[in-house]
C-alpha cells in the first residue's frame, strides 16, 4: 500500500504550501512521497496515469488544500478499483472536510496516513456531461450561484482580501453585483424520466451532499451514500425576495419558501434555450446552452474514501 500526499501549493493562498514546507524535510526522512502541483488539473492527469500505470497497487492520495483540490482528487480517482481518497484540510471554504471529514494539517495526520492498512468508505460521485464533462462530489450549480462563485474565483482582489482574513467580501460583493444585474431563465428539467418546464430560475444546484460556499446548508436531507442527488431549485420570485432566499441559506431556512422546490434523482437533463454558467465543487463547469445541454447521473459508491479515525477533524 502506497500513501502520496498531493499538495495543491495555491490553496489558502500558499498557506498549504508555507505549511508543508515545515513538514517537507519529515516527509523526506521516512520516505513519504509528494507532488507538489504545478498547474491546475495537473493532479488529475498524475492520479490517472498513475493508476494506469500501476494497477495492482492500492494507493491513497491524499489531498493538501481546499475543496477544489478535492475535486481534482476524485476526478482522478473516480473509477479506479485501486484509488483511495483522504484529505488535509488547508482550503479556505473546505464543504468537502464538513461532510466527509479531514484530516488536520500536521505531522501526526501524515503519519497516521503512512500507516494506512486499507480501511476505507465508498462514497457516490456524480458525472456530468455538457459543454463540459467530469466528476463532482460536492455539488453543482446553474445560474446565479454558479456566476458569484465563478466571478470570486476569478477575482485578482480575492487574494488581497483573504490575506486581510476578509475573503468573504468578495462573495458579498458579487453576490450584489449579480443580484442588480442577473436575468433568471427558462429552463427544462428532468429527473429520471419526469420532465418539469420552468420559469424565471434563479439557480438550481444538484447536490450529493448537504453544504456549499462555505458552510451553508443547500441541501440539508442529501446524503453522499443513497444512491441519489438532491436537487434545490430557485425560481420565479423578485429580485429582493432572491435576496432574502439566498441568504436564509446561511441559517438553513430557504426551504421555508413557496419558490423553493427540492426533488431527489439519479439522472437529470437540464436545458435552456438562453445560456447560463455552471459551477462543478465552485469550479467553472463550463456554460448551459442551447446547444449544449447538461446530463448529470450519480455514479454509487464510485470512489473509496479514508477518513480520519478520530471523526470530527
Ligand atoms: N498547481 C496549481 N497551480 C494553480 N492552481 C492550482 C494548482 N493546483 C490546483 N489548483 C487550483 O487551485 C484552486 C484553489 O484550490 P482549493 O479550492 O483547493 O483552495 P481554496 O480555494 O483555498 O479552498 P476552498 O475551495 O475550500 O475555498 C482550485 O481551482 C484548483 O484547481
Amino acid at each position: 500500500m502506497k500513501l502520496i500526499l498531493i499538495v495543491n501549493p495555491h490553496a489558502k493562498n500558499g498557506y498549504a504550501y508555507s505549511k508543508f514546507l515545515t513538514l517537507k524535510d519529515m516527509c523526506d526522512r521516512e520516505g513519504i512521497e509528494y507532488w507538489i502541483t504545478g498547474t491546475p488539473w495537473q493532479a488529475v492527469e498524475k492520479i490517472r496515469r498513475f493508476c494506469t500505470e500501476h494497477p495492482e497497487e492500492k494507493t491513497l492520495f491524499a489531498g493538501i488544500g481546499g475543496d477544489g483540490t478535492m475535486h481534482e482528487l476524485v476526478n482522478g480517482a473516480a473509477g479506479f478499483p485501486h484509488a483511495y481518497v483522504a484529505s488535509i484540510s488547508a482550503g479556505s471554504g473546505n464543504d468537502f472536510g464538513r461532510h466527509f471529514n479531514s484530516f488536520p494539517f500536521d505531522s501526526e495526520s501524515i503519519h497516521e496516513l503512512s500507516k494506512w492498512d486499507g480501511r476505507n468508505e465508498k462514497h457516490d460521485a456524480a458525472q456530468f456531461k455538457g459543454d463540459k464533462n467530469g466528476w463532482f462530489v460536492n455539488n453543482l450549480g446553474v445560474g446565479f450561484d454558479a456566476a458569484v462563485a465563478i466571478s470570486s474565483n476569478r477575482s485578482r482582489v480575492k487574494k488581497w482580501l483573504n490575506r486581510l482574513k476578509l475573503g468573504r467580501l468578495i462573495y458579498v460583493y458579487y453576490l450584489i453585483f449579480h443580484l442588480l444585474r442577473y436575468k433568471p431563465q427558462s429552463m427544462t428539467v428532468e429527473i429520471d424520466g419526469k420532465t418539469l418546464e420552468l420559469e424565471k430560475v434563479w439557480f438550481i444546484t444538484i447536490a450529493n451532499q448537504p453544504y456549499y460556499g462555505g458552510g451553508m446548508m443547500i441541501a440539508p436531507s442529501a446524503c453522499s451514500d443513497d444512491g441519489k442527488l438532491d436537487l434545490t431549485i430557485v425560481h420565479r420570485l423578485s429580485r429582493i425576495k432572491f435576496l432574502a432566499v439566498f441568504l436564509s441559506v446561511f441559517f438553513g431556512w430557504h426551504l421555508r419558501f413557496k419558490e423553493v422546490k427540492t426533488k431527489q434523482g439519479k439522472r437529470i437533463k437540464i436545458e435552456t434555450a438562453d445560456k447560463a454558467l455552471i459551477h462543478t465543487d465552485g469550479e467553472f463547469g463550463g456554460l448551459l446552452t442551447q446547444h449544449h445541454p447538461l446530463f448529470v447521473e450519480v455514479a454509487p459508491k464510485s470512489w473509496l474514501f479514508v477518513p480520519p479515525e478520530k471523526q470530527g477533524s
